[in-house]
């Protein structure tokens, strides 16, 4: 597969940039991969770490001259980013962002992309709760869906993007801005407040703190502690910016708390049963999709760099 861009800059450089870079030498890229980092201790750690051609001290020399930039920073940084480095984007260059909120995204960054560069937004759905330079790796986006909010962008532009995100091994499917953000909160936003919520409330019970949490949760509480481990700033950033999708389906999903309750309340095993045979089915589902991600290495598997 084939990359159409000779020169690729990456802005932050944490899981996700650094997974791109390592899938990047994977597919065999011939071009240059600058990168930009804010602090000098990430900068130092991508330096020691081999990640990316040239590292630079300034996010304004990493885009010069560069075909592709991706914004991997938090949500909440990319307008601040993009006002930066707009000035300096080569003509007729694609701009792209990887965050987990489109629509905010795209609120803050198009008022400062110049004529003639294409803004096209993408988020790959695949992450762990690892975050910085050393905890990419190359196999990251193998067979995860990374969707394309184009957003009216240039139709080459976003074909070269897919190509793109097909070296690196995901499958693209396009979205629009409104219904990506209200998917996110179903399948990635709200799962991820549950788990805090979950983590937060055994770790309020003394009997279950310490070293109880840890003898004894089984695989169910430990997945909930993984998940509860993720970056707290990428974090409080998508519940900032997409209040309005995660505050329908946290009132959804209450309601749907409520029954539950009801029916442990009064007994009533057939709608415990039923609607645990539902979810069941859907995870079986998931499953048959070829979409499971319980790899054994899932999260830490540096061996694929
Ligand atoms: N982690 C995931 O599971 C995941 C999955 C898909 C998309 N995303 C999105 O990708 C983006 C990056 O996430 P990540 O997991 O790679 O995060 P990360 O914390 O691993 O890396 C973020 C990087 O951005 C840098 N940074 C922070 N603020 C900055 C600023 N103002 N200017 C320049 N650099 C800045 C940090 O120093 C760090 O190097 C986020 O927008 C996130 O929503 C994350
Ligand atoms: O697998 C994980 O640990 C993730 O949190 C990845 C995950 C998700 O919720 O699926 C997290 C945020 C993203 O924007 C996309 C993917």
């Amino acid at each position: 597969m084939s990359i159409p861009y000779n020169r690729v800059a990456l802005i932050g450089l944490g899981l996700i940039a650094s997974s791109m870079f390592w899938a990047l030498k994977r597919a065999g890229f011939q071009g240059q991969v600058t990168g930009y980092a804010r602090s000098q201790a990430t900068r130092d750690t991508a330096r020691r770490l081999g990640l990316c051609d040239h590292v630079y001290d300034s996010a304004i020399d990493a885009v010069k001259d560069a075909d592709l930039v991706v914004l991997c920073v938090p949500v909440g940084a990319m307008g601040a980013v993009a006002t930066e480095i707009a000035p300096y984007l080569k003509p007729g260059c694609t701009l792209s962002d990887v965050g987990s909120v489109k629509k905010s995204v795209i609120e803050a960054v198009s008022p400062h992309i110049p004529e003639g560069v294409h803004f096209v937004p993408t988020h790959p759905m695949a992450g762990t709760e690892h975050s910085g330079p050393d905890s990419g790796f190359a196999s990251l986006f193998d067979n995860r869906w990374c969707l394309i909010v184009p957003n009216g962008a240039d139709e080459d532009a976003t074909r070269r993007l897919e190509d793109f995100w097909h070296a690196l091994g995901a499958n693209c499917e396009r979205m629009e801005v409104q219904h990506h953000d209200l998917v996110c909160a179903v399948v990635s936003h709200i799962p991820h407040l549950i788990a805090y919520t979950m983590v937060g409330v055994a770790d309020d019970l003394n009997r279950v703190t310490d070293q109880e949490v840890i003898k004894f949760s089984a695989a169910g509480f430990r997945d909930f502690t993984r998940i509860a481990a993720s970056d707290p700033t990428m974090w409080r950033d998508v519940f900032l910016t997409n209040k309005e999708a995660t505050l329908e389906i946290l009132g959804r999903f209450t309601e749907e708390l409520f029954a539950l309750q009801r029916a442990i309340r009064t007994g009533d095993g057939d709608q415990l049963f039923d609607y645990f045979t539902r979810t069941r089915a859907i995870r079986r589902g998931i499953i048959d999709a070829g979409q499971d991600t319980d790899a054994p290495d899932f999260g830490r598997g540096k061996a694929a760099k």
